[in-house]
């Protein structure tokens, strides 16, 4: 049914504005609708893999249709059905009487046709292989391959779902119980305790495999192996009570050295410089080793040597130090660097294309006796960057590792082929990379389907009622994954979330969009429209306004003096520039005239009228290359487009910001529920059904991507393409991949990694 009855207004969904979809959507929860036949309530379908329709809230109960829907889906829409949906196939053409209001969602097509190639599993005759399959772990002839490899070094190099994992899970398990090597011999490197721990579960399902063993096993993250080696040799110096590990605590000596160089506190990028630091640790770079080359690094490297210092004189340490600790120990001390290079004989590492510098100068020190050690990883998997990762690591390996065998695993068991081969293609495009084609063992009837949404706000309510939809028909809610790029593109989907029924969970560093620092900002002046002495406000606004956060007394003592409110006084602050002094002036009336306004007009006549685009445009320059400012207020403006008041726009900001919170505790519990995670933090798992949100140029690639290619340089871009091949394989049935029509605000092009597939 394509129209409604709002009031005495009739809509007529193909000859409305695309725009305002959401919002009638919103209203049709409200109850705001009608059905022009039965005067039932409708509300908006707002989904995917149908074309927006009014459908009535209790549909059991109308006998109301109308012909009009029907004719169109019976003539216009060439759909496939599949397990009760209907699917638009990739040559729909859609006649609605205003054509091109909404873009049907559209499959991937001209994929290559499937071939199933049932691996040959008795390649191998090797009797643990046949024990492990009557275990129920398969293998197929080149991950038994692996796993029996003998001693020496080994090289596992696989695409995704390979069975990777698998192989290194066998093979800890073949040493253990058919070459009788010492469980505490052998060192497994994982990249997360969880994966470490899933390992460890799994090998229990192995046969002859014993609890006890598996306790002795030397397993853990980089970071926990090597903390343990300190700890253990120097336990006053490494003791955890001495870990600094709490970001605010670690920013915080950055911001007290900030002071010694005129830093902002409040409006410093002083993540990115702890970032930036961290990088240079891992590189094995020392304050003195490192080349500044820009103002930014300049900056960053005068805090990074302040840091060390601090550290060193309150006897402290930070994670980075579990291993550039360990490194420098081993290199002073030869004779414990060869006591463990003896009481380890297998070093197995998975995820090895992330692999940092000082973790493989570690791995390369201590296998260099024996060298059996067995690296798994995919150079196409490699996503960490900024943290020192390289997939030049795995070229480097076969440098210092000459005798190396290498095994090549091309089947993908995780995913169908439609999905392998739109991954395929996608990451094809990559130029550094080796070359690989990953097989599928199955095939369904769901080709990856592109959706085009508005913007973000829709981009989450289709989303969401695609999800309800298939929960519905009978999926698990733990059965779904929505990945974003970064944590500020998951903002609208966390709100209607939030608003759903929907179990779901969020990772623990994802922080509420609305307590960004610049958000905060922005929002502060929206809170002063209705509380003039707002003092959290008041200091919130301080940076934008280039004003020091000391200047908070004089204006508290002006106020009192005077009698006047504190936003008034800031007109009465004296600086020594006049032309501040004037802005400053125009604070209070500004501020009072927006009061009656929606926020997002009182968002852009703040912004126009104090400067804020000034004070971003300054932030910008402050080096942080990954969250930009200007971006936050662009997304800002996106969710205040819903809100008709200030005060409800700010309670909405308050709600979700304490539901950020509350959320981040239930999810530590929640199993069965729908997954809200960065790419980043999806890797090495997989789900059924996965949605990948804002596969548009800028979002991915990131823009910083596209600035560096404009600079040059195309190694980002690459790393960005990789980005989307990790979210894509992720799934194992279905993927959905949005390509929202604005992203903040403005017109956005598909993502240039989609023009290789077709659809
Ligand atoms: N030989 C096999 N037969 C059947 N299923 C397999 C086989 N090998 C692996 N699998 C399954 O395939 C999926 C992917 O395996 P695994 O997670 O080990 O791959 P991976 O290469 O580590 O993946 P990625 O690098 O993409 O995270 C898992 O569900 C695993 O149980």
């Amino acid at each position: 049914m394509k129209t409604a009855k709002q009031g005495n207004q009739l809509i007529v969904l193909d000859e409305t504005n695309r725009s305002s979809y959401q919002r009638i959507y919103e209203d049709g929860k409200k109850g705001l609708l009608e059905c022009p036949v039965c005067s039932e309530k409708v509300r908006l379908f707002l989904g995917i893999e149908k074309d927006p329709y009014f459908q009535h809230n209790y549909t059991k109960h109308s006998n109301c249709t109308d012909p009009e829907i029907e004719e169109q889906t019976a003539a216009d829409l060439i759909v496939r059905e599949v397990n009760g949906f209907r699917i638009p196939t990739s040559n729909v053409i859609t006649k609605t009487k205003n054509s091109g209001t909404f873009k049907t969602a559209k499959a991937v097509a001209y994929l290559p046709p499937f071939i199933s190639n049932e691996k040959n599993m008795s390649t191998i005759h090797s009797p643990y292989i046949k024990a492990l399959s009557d275990a129920n772990v398969f293998l197929d002839a080149n991950q038994a391959e692996a796993v029996v490899h003998p001693n020496g070094a080994l090289l596992v190099l696989a695409g995704a779902g390979s069975g990777k994992t698998r192989v290194l899970t066998a093979r800890t398990a073949y040493l253990l119980t058919e070459q009788k090597v010492e469980a505490n011999r052998i060192m497994l490197v994982t990249f997360t305790a969880k994966a470490a721990s899933e390992m460890k579960t799994r090998l229990l399902n192995y046969p002859n495999i014993v609890k006890s063993q598996i306790n002795r096993l030397v397993t853990g993250t980089f970071h926990s192996i090597f903390y343990r080696i300190l700890a253990h040799h120097f336990p006053e110096k490494w003791n955890s009570k001495k870990l600094l590990n709490i970001e605010w605590q670690r920013r915080q000596i950055l911001k007290d050295a900030g002071r010694e160089q005129d830093l902002d506190e409040k409006e410093f990028a002083y993540d990115a410089a702890l970032q930036q630091i961290g990088y240079w640790k891992s590189s094995l770079l020392t304050p003195k080793q490192v080349k500044a080359e820009t103002n930014w690094d300049e900056k960053v490297l005068f805090l990074y040597e302040r840091y060390e210092q601090f550290k060193r004189q309150k006897e402290l340490f930070d994670f980075d130090d579990m291993l550039t600790g360990c490194y420098q120990l081993f290199q002073e001390e030869s004779d414990l660097l060869e006591r463990y290079q003896n009481r380890f004989d297998y070093f197995l590492i998975d995820e090895f294309q992330d692999v940092n510098k000082v973790q493989y100068e570690l791995i390369k020190m201590l296998s260099a006796v024996k060298k059996n050690v067995c690296v798994v990883g995919d150079d196409d998997q490699s996503i960490y960057a900024f943290r020192g990762s390289d997939p030049q690591y795995i070229r480097y390996f076969e440098r210092d590792f000459p005798q190396a065998a290498v095994v090549h695993l091309s089947e993908n068991y995780r995913s169908s082929h439609a999905i392998v081969e739109t991954a395929n293609k996608i990451i094809a495009a990559n130029k550094h990379r080796r070359p690989k084609q990953m097989h599928a063992q199955f095939a369904n009837n769901h080709e990856p389907v592109l959706f085009f949404p508005e913007d973000e706000e829709e981009e989450a309510t289709m989303i969401v009622t695609d999800i309800s939809e298939k929960i519905v028909a009978g999926a698990d809610p733990g059965d779904f994954a929505i990945l974003f790029r970064t944590n500020t593109a998951s903002r609208a989907v966390f709100e209607r979330l939030t608003t759903s029924s929907l179990p779901f969970k969020i990772d623990q560093d994802i922080d509420s969009f609305y307590e960004r620092f610049i958000i905060k900002s922005m929002l502060s002046f929206l809170k002063l429209s209705l509380n003039e002495d707002d003092q959290n406000a008041i200091a919130n606004i301080l940076p934008s306004l280039f004003l020091k956060q000391s200047i908070i007394t004089d204006i508290k003592a002006e106020s009192i003096l005077n009698d006047c409110t504190l936003l008034e006084c800031i007109g009465r602050i004296k600086t020594s520039f006049s032309f501040q002094e004037k802005k400053l002036k125009k604070v209070a009336p500004v501020i009072r005239s927006v009061v009656a306004k929606p926020p997002l007009a009182a968002i852009e006549k703040i912004e126009k009228e104090l400067g804020f685009q000034e004070f971003l445009k300054k932030r910008g320059n402050e080096g942080n290359q990954w969250d930009k400012g200007s971006d936050d207020i662009r997304d800002l403006k996106v969710a205040a487009k819903n809100f008709t008041s200030i005060r409800d726009f700010l309670d909405h900001a308050d709600h979700m910001a304490a539901m950020n919170k509350e959320m981040k505790q239930q999810s530590k519990q929640r199993k069965n529920a729908v997954t809200l995670s960065t790419i980043h933090r999806a890797k090495g798992l997989e789900y059924k059904i996965v949605y990948v949100i804002g596969t548009v140029d800028g979002s991915i690639p990131h823009d910083y991507a596209l600035e560096s290619l404009r600079a040059g340089d195309s190694d980002p871009l690459e790393e960005e393409r990789r980005l989307l091949y990790v979210a894509a394989t992720r799934a194992k049935e279905e993927l959905f991949l949005s390509i929202p029509q604005n992203r903040r605000g403005k017109k956005a092009n598909p993502s240039r990694f989609l023009t290789s597939i077709r659809y």
